[in-house]
């Protein structure tokens, strides 16, 4: 079944998002405080736990089945030499991802994640969006239901990852449009590129802005016209999620541009969100603080993939082990004061 059948049906399902079960998350902090250590002592563990509760609607949330599912597209972007690979490393790395050799491949195995490919038209670049909408109304809306469609019935947590050279730079077009801030605030080095690549990378996001000026009216027109069918596929993912109560995992900068459309009208789409971490790409910073997201890790990491997020993952076992493998203080006959 298609999840969104036009663009204002999208829309309307960002008008009428669920929110989270109050009673599971009660229950969940009345076992926080019943467990056997100081209250509040597990820090953001125990949030971890409460948010989990709440999204899943039990008090003891578990994590049996993790998916997490990297998408990946090509962009037209990529021919004004804005990143420091050629577009053919999309392709290359699917077929590694396939064969199990990415970085995500092996943290995903690491945090026990099910971890899915899904290239969506790697041999049909978007459109530069320097010179017209990256993609048609069409592609926009069949890059939301790929994602919606690719998020498996019945998991307990949604691990969001993409793959595709050149999407540094559509992501910082995708947050220059949703947020304030010049161009040159949301582009970084991404793969590696030195300071004239990012000063091409700017001016590129300069001149989609520039072009596009006046019709990016809507979340939607924003990703179909500066966007591409990787992001706009974790878009729709990740609104299809939140329709079904499943919670999500972040990823780094890119992963987190694809929601900056969503949030400009919607500053609760990300309630049913864990951030991984904090990437080095300079504006995955400024995209936290926009979404008022703070992220479980802060390592150094800058890949994509999924990587940060699956890694993060493991902090999420440890909370709900020890949510609901620890003795109450009535059980462990310990005084509570
Ligand atoms: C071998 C390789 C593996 C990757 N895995 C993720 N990315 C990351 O780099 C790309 C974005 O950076 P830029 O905008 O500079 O091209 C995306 O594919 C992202 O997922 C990779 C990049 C490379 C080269
Ligand atoms: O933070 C990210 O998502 C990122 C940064 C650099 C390159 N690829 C991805």
């Amino acid at each position: 079944m298609t999840a969104f059948a036009s663009p204002p049906a999208f829309l309307a399902a960002l008008a009428a998002l669920p929110q989270p079960d109050e009673a599971a998350r009660t229950a969940a902090i009345a076992r926080q405080d019943s467990l056997t250590k100081p209250r509040g002592s597990l820090g953001r563990l125990e949030d971890i736990a409460i948010f989990m509760a709440g999204w899943q609607g039990h008090a003891r949330p578990r994590l049996d089945r993790v998916s997490g599912i990297i998408f990946a597209g090509n962009h037209g972007v990529v021919a004004r030499g804005v990143s420091a690979f050629s577009a053919a490393v999309t392709a290359q790395m699917v077929a590694n991802f396939e064969r199990g050799g990415g970085a995500a491949n092996a943290l995903c195995a690491a945090a026990g994640i099910d971890l899915a490919i899904v290239p969506i038209d790697l041999d049909r670049p978007t459109a530069d969006f320097t010179l017209a909408p990256a993609m048609s109304e069409e592609e926009c809306l069949a890059a939301l239901n790929i994602g919606a469609a690719a998020v498996p019935k019945g998991i307990d947590l949604l691990i969001l990852g993409e793959m595709g050279i050149g999407n540094s730079t559509v992501a910082a077009a995708l947050c220059a449009a949703s947020f304030d801030g010049a161009a040159a605030d949301w582009v970084g080095p991404g793969t590696g590129v030195d300071a004239s690549g990012i000063a091409r990378k700017g001016e590129a996001v300069d001149a989609g802005l520039a072009l596009h000026r006046g019709s990016l009216t809507t979340p939607f027109e924003i990703l179909r016209r500066l966007g591409g069918r990787e992001l706009a596929a974790i878009a729709g993912a990740l609104v299809a999620a939140r329709l079904r109560g499943v919670p999500v995992m972040l990823d780094g900068f890119i992963c987190c541009s694809a929601v900056a459309p969503l949030a400009a009208i919607c500053p609760d789409i990300v309630a049913h969100c864990l951030a991984g971490h904090r990437s080095t790409e300079p504006g995955h910073t400024r995209l936290l603080d926009a979404l008022g997201l703070d992220p479980l890790l802060s390592l150094g990491m800058r890949l994509g993939e999924g990587s940060g997020a699956a890694t993060a993952t493991m902090l999420v076992r440890a909370a709900l082990t020890a949510h609901d493998g620890m003795a109450t203080f009535a059980e462990a006959g310990v005084s509570e004061a």
